[in-house]
């Protein structure tokens, strides 16, 4: 039987080099398949549609969500964005580590869906850094940045429900500590859910014959 791949999550404050770290994951790696998630935030300049996001209405969002059509979403800095359900379970079927690059709330839902999934947070080494790399980008207006620099703090309280946290400073040490992350999750014990059902299935036939 072939192994069915992981879920990996990839959460972090906006800049913090999510989408620059699933490239290199990409170009470096060929055991992921990369989700593309559905948004009604409108393209940046260079981004097109079905390749960076599906980008929507928010009608047509809506109607996916009546269609159940997601595997999760949530709303962020005004927008939804969700996960589209068919390709993910396509993709893990097929073998792939299948990744999510969402936001926490999002995150949050797929560890109770999915509780073998791995799950990181990616973060600069340090604040100010966050700050340079968002307006470096250049893809936001001041106060987009704001508001997402003020999102970050709020975010940062959940980042202890994280499995990882993956400091995002040279990029390349960076893109092997996750593929480690992920090497390490395909290994039987620690998928502990799956493992802890089996072994106390076996180990119940030692409690029945003990007196
Ligand atoms: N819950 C959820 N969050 C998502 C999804 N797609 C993207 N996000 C998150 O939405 C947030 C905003 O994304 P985006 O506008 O592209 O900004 P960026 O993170 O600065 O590139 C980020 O935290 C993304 O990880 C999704 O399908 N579901
Ligand atoms: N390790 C890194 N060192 C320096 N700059 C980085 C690093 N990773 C990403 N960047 C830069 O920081 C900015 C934000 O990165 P991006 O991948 O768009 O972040 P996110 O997807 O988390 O919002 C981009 O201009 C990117 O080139």
């Amino acid at each position: 039987m072939q192994n069915k791949g992981i879920l990996m999550v990839i959460s972090g404050f906006s800049g913090a080099g999510k989408g620059t770290l699933v490239k290199k994951l990409l170009s470096e790696y060929d055991n992921y398949a990369l989700s593309i998630s559905m948004t009604t935030r409108g393209p940046r300049e260079g981004e097109q549609d079905g390749r960076e996001y599906f980008f929507r209405t928010r009608e047509q969002f809506e109607e996916n969500i009546a269609k159940n059509g997601f595997i999760e979403y949530a709303q962020y800095c005004g927008n939804y964005y969700g996960t589209p359900k068919a390709y993910v379970e396509e993709q893990m079927q097929a073998g792939k580590d299948v990744i999510l690059e969402i936001e926490i709330q999002g995150a949050m839902k797929i560890k109770e869906q999915f509780p073998e999934s791995l799950l990181l947070f990616v973060t600069p080494p340090s604040a100010e850094e966050l700050q340079k790399r968002l307006v470096g980008r250049g893809t936001e207006t001041a106060d987009v940045i704001a508001q997402r620099l003020a999102r970050a703090y709020e975010e940062s309280e959940g980042m202890d429900a994280y499995d990882y946290i993956v400091v995002n400073d040279d990029l390349d040490e960076c893109a092997a500590a996750v593929q480690k992350y992920v090497e390490a999750a395909k290994n039987v014990p620690s998928r502990r859910v799956e493992f802890i059902t089996e072994i106390r299935e076996e180990l119940k036939g030692f409690a029945k014959g003990a007196k």
